[in-house]
């Protein structure tokens, strides 16, 4: 594993996570063993995998919203997960922003208070935290749109301001699953673009999940390829690509080209069957 310059902010270790087979029950589903890794200071970690292979369950783990059958996760050296416990630290959910599939905005809360209610519910909405916030939207391209109600938006627009909430209240860790993933191609390309600008301002660390193996070598420094069901984690490529990114020009280069086929070759290995435990 490397985790590149700076040491591990993010490590999993061994981690597994079975599903069902309780009272008697012989349908237990084993979807990740054995998983283990670590993601560096401001690295932008890409996870490919087959459908069904655990992606989301992996960073419902790392966000706590689910518990591992087995292994750990630790932030900056402290294990923030282990199996059967309960919060090692509560403080550490607004270490660790989530951002889903879908744009989880309250639709009777227009745009800004969308934006800030992390903010709010964490008592950290100072002035300094709303001219923060003014600049993503800025650089989102979203100014003006402020007291609009999701309803009012398209869906790249809610999926910015999905993406500006989480950034607002500044979590050094951000998990991404597949969160362009049902827009159109144009839309996506667009908030490639914007996901990179918005992530040079900081530089989070960031964990992406997709599907899509173009937009993971785009994003990443690095691509990881999970197995098909029970998952962990098959073969890593290092993205040195130069950035800032362009991704329309991006897909043109060889050495793009060369990766893209090396990672869609690991993927075809892998096919989408999970294993009855
Ligand atoms: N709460 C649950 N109870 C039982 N099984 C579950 C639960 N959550 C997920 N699973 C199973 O775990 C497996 C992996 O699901 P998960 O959503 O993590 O996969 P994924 O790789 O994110 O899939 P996709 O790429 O299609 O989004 C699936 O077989 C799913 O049915």
């Amino acid at each position: 594993m490397t985790p590149g310059k700076g040491g591990p902010v993010l490590e999993v270790r061994d981690l597994a996570r079975c599903f069902g087979g309780r009272d008697g029950r012989d349908d237990a589903l084993a979807v990740i063993e054995g998983l283990s890794l670590a993601v560096a200071e401001g690295e932008f970690v890409t996870v490919a995998g087959p459908s069904g292979s655990g992606k989301s369950t992996l960073l419902n783990m790392i966000a706590q919203i689910d518990r591992p059958s087995e292994g750990t996760i630790h932030l900056r050296g402290e294990t923030i997960l282990a199996p059967g416990k309960a919060d090692l630290n509560p403080g550490w959910n607004c270490q660790i922003g989530y951002v889903t599939q879908e744009d989880n905005l309250l639709p009777w809360r227009r745009l800004l208070d969308n934006i800030l209610l992390p903010l709010r519910a964490q008592r950290r909405l100072d002035a300094d935290a709303r001219t923060r916030v003014a600049a993503l939207i800025e650089t989102a391209g979203l100014t003006g749109f402020e007291r609009y109600y999701p309803h009012e938006l398209s869906g790249g627009m809610r999926k910015r301001a999905s993406l500006v909430r989480t950034l607002a209240y500044d979590p050094p860790v951000i998990l991404m699953d597949e969160p362009f993933g049902a827009l159109d191609a144009q839309t996506r390309t667009e908030l490639h673009a914007d996901l990179l600008r918005l992530w040079s301002l900081k530089r989070k660390t960031i964990v992406f999940v997709t599907h899509d193996i173009t937009e993971a070598i785009a994003l990443g420094d690095r691509v990881l390829v999970l197995s098909r069901a029970p998952a962990r984690v098959v073969d890593e490529y290092r993205v040195d690509l130069p950035r800032p990114r362009d991704v329309d020009h991006l897909i043109a280069e060889p050495a793009f080209a060369r990766l893209y086929e090396s990672i869609r070759q690991s993927l075809a290995r892998q096919a989408p069957k999970a294993r009855r435990a």
